[in-house]
């Protein structure tokens, strides 16, 4: 990582780079903490060093855990973890926090993203799981592209409107101009040192089998899909307050559901064809 902040003239840093899979990191401990934090206190080394001040960080509505009250405001307290994953998540936005308590020439800004779908509407750019998908929207359309025979909605008996689990899904491309935004804003701070964080979501709660409908009604496509038992770790329901994001980075979610999921469609068709 040294080397690449000899040769370049760094402005900033956005710093996604981790292991996200939180099945995965139950199962693999040792290797989320020693990559997700190894990593991210190496760059905190090398950015004063090297005069870099500005970074932005992928946090996680992970923090949250199930909250008492929604939407979650950025005061909400976290919970613990459930995961190494999400812990990961926490102990990073601590590790920040600690570093610039100690005067470390460093403006951070810790973003916590909701659920992240979608694709570029180029269908040139888009997520990719290795093996079966963990994540909603990529099960979708792998079913309704033929490769998944059938989804399993986790759970039905929630207590939320139609039984299942409510998320805030954003379109990763209003996830993007975040950052932008984000990296825009740490160049106005004047402080040496600033530290915050912010929601990154739609401020909608959408429940499954919505995101189900949705997808049927905007591509035309019909999903073979049962309600199965509860999977374990999941939350019954969060989605963001977003009045922070609005206020302190100038930036909403614009892109509507029915355009991520259609976006998603146009990827995965693109890459199954
Ligand atoms: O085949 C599936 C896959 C998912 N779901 C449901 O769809 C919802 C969304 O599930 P995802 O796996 O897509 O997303 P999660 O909310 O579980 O996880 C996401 O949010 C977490 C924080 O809450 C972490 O940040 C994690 O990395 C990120 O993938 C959940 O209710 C889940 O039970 C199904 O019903 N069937």
């Amino acid at each position: 990582m040294e080397t690449i902040f000899q040769q370049e003239q760094l402005a900033g840093v956005i710093h996604f780079a981790a292991h996200k899979a939180v099945g995965e990191s139950v199962a693999k401990p040792l290797m989320y903490y020693r990559n997700n934090l190894d990593s991210l206190m190496l760059l905190l080394e090398l950015m004063p060093k090297y005069g870099v001040s500005n970074l932005v960080f992928s946090s996680s509505c992970t923090v949250y855990g199930q909250p008492e009250q929604l939407p979650v405001t950025e005061q909400t307290p976290r919970l613990p973890a459930q995961s190494p994953y999400g812990n990961t998540k926490a102990i990073s936005e601590d590790i920040i926090r600690d570093v610039v308590c100690a005067n470390v020439p460093l403006r951070a800004l810790a973003l916590r993203y909701f659920n992240p779908i979608g694709a570029h509407p180029s269908a040139e750019i888009g997520e990719l799981p290795l093996g079966v998908p963990a994540n909603l929207v990529p099960f979708i359309t792998q079913t309704a592209a033929g490769i998944r025979q059938s989804l399993t909605i986790h759970g039905g008996d929630y207590n939320t409107p139609d039984g299942t689990c409510v998320r805030d899904y954003i379109h990763v491309m209003d996830l993007a101009e975040a950052h932008v935004q984000a990296l825009k804003k740490l160049n106005e701070v004047t402080a040496d040192a600033s530290y915050d964080v912010v929601n990154i979501g739609t401020g909608r709660g959408e429940t499954v089998l919505n995101i189900i409908k949705t997808f049927e009604r905007e591509t035309g496509v019909s999903l073979n899909y049962t309600v199965g038992p509860r999977r374990p770790g999941d939350i019954e329901q969060v989605y963001a307050d977003v009045t922070k994001a609005k206020n302190a980075l100038d930036w909403s979610a614009r892109r509507s559901l029915a355009e991520s999921l259609r976006d998603a469609w146009r990827w995965q068709q693109k890459v199954s064809a």
